[in-house]
């Protein structure tokens, strides 16, 4: 399975090719959980390949893309880093729940809190027409941290076996993964997202445009910049 690290990288491949470029699939996956899980960290892991040096809690939502190459078509994965804190999140909660393809519980091991808020964040999915129809996973995250945990194996197991999800305990912040994406794949960050894609371009072909621009109401969305190459744009709320 080969990878792109930039679309730029794969437009200027296309320009050289005498045929018509081919769409580009992207699958749009939702990550979701309470505020400090590490949200943002895996996400960013497995689209710019290393862990943040410094995160700061998200505002709105957050999205990250990366270009892979699975059974020789490219895909784009689209990750969108919710807010976890409430008041970052309730004027955006209409906007990021459209046109999802699969959704990503994260809870943080070393907190039980995080845990025993994973029924309220199904049920907002729920509300949201994202039920078991659509695929979903459960990560346990902060997996380094195995002085600390709160939340055991065969727990979380239970809990994802009563909702019919697959379960990965892993770590953003392996030791490994420090600035190459390909080397270390003991904490699996790479496979959670990787085996979702997989899922997905295995159901029916789904093509979705970029994120929407404002569509007026209250909210008002603004477009972020990019951050230096890691694939992020931000869109905050500027009523939160
Ligand atoms: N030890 C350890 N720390 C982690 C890991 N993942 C994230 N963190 C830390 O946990 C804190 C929160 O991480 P974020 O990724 O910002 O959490 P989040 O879920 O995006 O939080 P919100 O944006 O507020 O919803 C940061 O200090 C990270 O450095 C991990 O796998 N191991």
């Amino acid at each position: 399975m080969a990878e792109s690290g930039s679309s730029a990288e794969f437009s200027s491949s296309l320009t050289s090719s005498s045929l018509p470029p081919p769409r580009t699939r992207i699958f749009k996956i939702i990550v979701i959980g309470d505020s400090g899980v590490g949200k943002t960290c895996l996400t960013y892991r497995f689209c710019a390949g290393k862990f943040p040096e410094k995160t700061e809690a998200t505002i709105g939502v957050d999205f990250r893309e990366r270009l892979v190459e699975i059974d020789g078509e490219n895909i784009k994965i689209q990750l969108w880093d919710t807010a976890g804190q409430e008041r970052f999140r309730k004027s955006m909660v209409q906007h990021y729940y459209r046109n999802v393809h699969a959704v990503v519980f994260v809870y943080d091991i070393t907190n039980a809190a995080s845990f025993h808020s994973l029924p309220a964040w199904i049920e907002e999915c729920k509300q949201h027409a994202l039920g078991t129809e659509v695929p979903r996973i459960l990560v346990g995250n902060k997996c380094d941290l195995q002085d600390s945990v709160q939340v055991n194996t065969d727990l979380a197991q239970q809990f994802a076996d009563a909702h019919s999800m697959p379960l990965f305990e892993t770590s953003a912040k392996n030791p490994n993964s420090q600035g190459d994406r390909n080397y270390g794949n003991s904490d699996h960050v790479e496979a959670i997202f990787m085996t979702v894609a997989h899922k997905l371009k295995s159901q029916k072909p789904l093509v979705l445009s970029q994120p929407p621009e404002a569509s007026g109401g209250t909210i008002n969305l603004n477009r972020g910049q990019d951050d230096g190459g890691d694939g992020t744009r931000s869109w905050g709320c500027t009523s939160c």
